[in-house]
């Protein structure tokens, strides 16, 4: 891939990772030796590679607690802590980013040959780092550009009215010329592509259920080496998390010289560069999706309605239907089907529903409690079911994928196709080119598929 080898490099890389394999040493991180770290041979800069075969469940190396870095064991903790309450922000990120802002610029730091691993966190080529014009003009259609548009002010309100005020208030750590906004939104690109969230604690107790629910969930923190790992769907190793210690172990059998994979969770390309900045290269992202936003279902469903009283009573129950869905709604497909076919199936029902039943649908606050059998409905939605869907549920299923790849502007599914097939002209693009190429034509491809399911 080698327009890849393009996105910036992490240079003068051996040294500082000799700094920090001794700051592991100190910090009790055992590593097995039969795994090591390196810039070479890695899909991207730093990685991990197997030195010999690793058989699946071998422990690849462990992390004590104590050389986490978090809101609770920065230098800061104590401050942090007082502070809580006038911290708390939508993201629950601010917290650990104030950690960073004052561990990364701190020479006295404990993490110091941790974090120098990445200097300034220039590296990061997230799509919040192009221009608006780029984003508009190579990611149009995939979400992207609204996902970091959300991001960006969400960013300059945390830092203005949370990290700013706070920072003043306590100038003998932070100084707003050092920790800038530039750095803060850096160190947010830092903590998307490389922190971990530990996962809440499984509570057996049934009646919890509702509680475990609605629980926030536990805050980022940044977990050295584990972190080092890169990411395939295909991945090979796995962190577990115990009481006193993280161990990274194998899912499978490694062989040697082959490089030790994370996984970041069942990502899609889109999510891939929206929050780590890279993507896999078509065909290999096993997790690869596309959407199909309710607003183009609500156009599909409204083409032919001429009347503005058929419309006012359309709207009623779409506004039903809205609150259903969850915020930003939308359908998403994967490459076998659709994988929120419940929320499918309960708006094609909804929109089909005679006025009658929407009536009666409405004095029940919702559908009886029916027996809905859940496989069954896995199977309609699924690739293979769609074709035998009802006729004008297909048809406005068909309709909605037409008026999203609308929505993808000028990058044709044939002239990307064209692209993606000539290695000559692939070679040729940027790294940003390539990157968004992956992603639209991932997402067309599925879209395209979804309309031969559903033609007539
Ligand atoms: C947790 S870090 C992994 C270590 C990273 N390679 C480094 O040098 O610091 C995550 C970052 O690694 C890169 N990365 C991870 N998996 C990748 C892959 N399969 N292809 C390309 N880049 C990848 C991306 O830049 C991502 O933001």
């Amino acid at each position: 891939m080698a327009s890849e080898a393009k996105r910036p490099k992490v240079g003068g890389g051996s040294e500082r990772l000799q700094d920090f394999l001794l700051w592991c040493d100190r910090v009790g991180l055992v590593l097995n030796n039969k795994v090591f770290v390196s810039t070479e041979g890695t899909v991207a800069d730093y990685g991990m590679l197997a030195k010999e075969n690793i058989e699946k469940g071998e422990v690849l190396f462990t992390i004590p607690r104590s050389a986490l870095l978090h809101q609770e064991t920065t230098k800061v903790s104590a401050l942090l802590s007082k502070e809580r309450l006038s911290l708390e922000s939508s993201s629950g990120w601010v917290p650990l980013l104030l950690a960073l802002l004052y561990e990364s610029t701190s020479s006295q730091s404990h993490w110091k040959p941790y974090l120098s691993l990445w200097p300034d966190f220039k590296a990061l080529d997230h799509p919040m780092f192009w221009s608006e014009e780029e984003r508009d003009r190579l990611l149009k259609g995939t979400g992207i550009p609204e996902a970091v548009a959300r991001d960006l002010s969400n960013i300059q309100a945390e830092y203005r009215d949370i990290v700013l005020p706070f920072m003043i208030r306590h100038p003998e750590l932070w100084n707003p010329s050092t920790h800038t906004l530039e750095l803060y939104t850096q160190l947010v690109a830092f903590v998307m592509a490389y922190s971990f969230q530990e996962p809440q604690d499984d509570d057996d107790d049934e009646d919890d259920e509702e509680e475990q629910e609605k629980k926030a969930p536990n805050p980022p923190m940044m977990v050295p080496m584990a972190d080092m790992l890169n990411h395939v769907s295909d991945h090979n190793a796995n962190l577990e998390f115990g009481p006193d210690s993280l161990k990274m172990v194998s899912v499978r059998d490694i062989g040697k010289g082959e490089e030790v994979f994370n996984t970041y969770g069942q990502m899609a390309n889109w999510q891939l560069l929206h929050m780590y900045g890279f993507t896999e290269p078509y065909l290999h992202n096993s997790h690869d999706t596309a959407d199909i936003p309710l607003s183009c279902l609500y156009k599909a469903a409204t083409r032919d309605i001429l009347s503005e009283s058929e419309r006012q009573l359309f709207n009623e129950r779409f506004e039903v239907l809205s609150q259903m869905m969850q915020e930003g709604g939308a359908f998403v497909f994967g490459k076998h089907g659709c994988l929120t076919e419940s929320e499918l199936h309960s708006a094609l029902k909804l929109l089909s529903m005679s006025q009658d039943e929407f009536s009666e649908f409405k004095d029940n606050e919702g559908w009886e409690e029916e027996d809905e059998d859940d496989d069954a409905i896995s199977q309609a939605f699924s690739n293979e079911g769609l074709p035998d869907l009802k006729a004008s549920w297909k048809a406005l299923i068909h309709e909605a994928v037409r008026l999203t790849l609308g929505s993808y502007g000028d990058s044709e599914l044939e002239s990307d196709r064209l692209l993606m097939e000539d290695k000559v002209a692939l070679k040729g693009l940027t790294s940003r080119q390539w990157r968004a190429l992956q992603v639209r034509f991932g997402q067309k491809r599925i879209l395209h598929k979804l309309l031969e399911l559903t033609k007539s």
